[in-house]
């Protein structure tokens, strides 16, 4: 199957053309209660971001904004990079907008068309629209195009929305929870397709989620959103060294951890894995490894747990 016919005439977008975003400021209140609150940040272009927060922290709100669906109260977002060139609002910009795709876990379908005919309008709006990449993603997540949206089950319809979003290929492609409805094996489907999609061509992605340890491996960039607030954004790697986990046989690692905060532990039989917060300076790593401790880096979930749990960030 392949919706080559609906090709744009305009060409695919290539590396390059990624769009960076920021926000300055940025407030977004329902009924004066802040779901964004003073945000700060910049998305750097052509790499994949993870939006990370707990229920009701924001990040849907932010994707929102990010992507025009909605006006800041105060401050602003700024898209820029490019065949946009300059900083721009998105909000009310169609030239924008084209270039900016969010997927949300509601769909934002018709559910009386004709999944062709939902695909056909994305093919008429996505200046960047590629026919032959919806043809196989369509294939590949076995969703009918000759029945309605809402005759979809829950998964196809989050896969036609994976779909878009993909065959889209948006300077700013964003995936707001859009998974959550697929199966484990849709799900790392989906992420092998992103990740062949994304080397194939460049561009700015926003995974929102609570998932942390399903979408680590493929985040190279992350903002943590906590009650509205940003509690870090910081490159993937530097967030895990600002950690570390520890594994040996369970005493040697209880001593060795014992001045440490302590994220998580695990033991199985007389091994233990500890993960501490700190900076293990280099002397310490190597009085830890001749003590037969093996050292790495922090899994990205302990750390997001602990930033968003302990009244380390928002307003808690
Ligand atoms: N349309 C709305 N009307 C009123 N309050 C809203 C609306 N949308 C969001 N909120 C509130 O704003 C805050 C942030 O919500 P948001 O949906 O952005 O968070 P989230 O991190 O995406 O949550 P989740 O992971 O549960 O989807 C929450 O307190 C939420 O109740």
């Amino acid at each position: 199957m392949t919706y080559q016919t609906l090709h744009s005439t305009e060409p695919a977008t290539e590396a390059g053309s990624a769009l960076a975003a920021r926000a300055e400021n940025l407030s977004v209140r329902f009924a004066g209660v802040p779901a964004l609150d003073r945000l700060d940040l910049r998305l750097a272009p052509g790499k994949i971001h993870g939006l990370l927060g707990r229920n009701g922290s924001g990040k849907s709100t932010l994707a929102a904004v990010l992507a025009g669906f909605r006006r800041p109260d105060e401050g602003r977002v700024l898209l820029e990079g490019g065949d946009l060139g300059t900083a721009v609002e998105p909000y009310e910009n169609a030239v924008v907008t084209s270039r900016v795709c969010l997927i949300r876990e509601s769909g934002d379908l018709v559910d009386a068309a004709l999944v062709k005919h939902v695909l056909g309008l994305a093919a008429s709006l996505r200046p960047y629209w590629d026919g032959d990449v919806a043809g196989e993603l369509l294939d590949r997540f076995e969703v009918p195009t000759n029945k309605k949206v809402q005759k979809l089950s829950r998964g196809k319809r989050s896969a036609l929305g994976v779909v878009l979003g993909l065959a889209s290929r948006a300077p700013l492609t964003l995936f707001d929870e859009t998974y959550l409805g697929m199966d484990v094996p849709s799900r790392n489907l989906f992420y092998d397709a992103l990740l062949a999609d994304y080397a194939e061509v460049p561009r700015t992605i926003v995974l929102s989620t609570h998932l942390v340890s399903e979408v680590s491996t493929m985040l190279e960039e992350v903002v943590i959103l906590d009650d509205g607030r940003l509690v870090t954004q910081s490159p993937v790697d530097a967030l895990r060294g600002r950690g570390a986990s520890i594994v040996g046989p369970a005493a040697v690692v209880d001593e060795f951890t014992g001045g440490f905060t302590v994220l998580a532990e695990e033991k199985i039989g007389g091994t233990k894995s500890t993960t501490v917060l700190g900076d293990l300076d280099p002397a310490l790593v190597a009085q830890a490894r001749a003590a037969g401790l093996e050292i790495g880096p922090v899994g990205l979930q302990d750390l997001f747990v602990h930033l968003t749990s302990s009244g380390q960030g928002g307003r808690r």
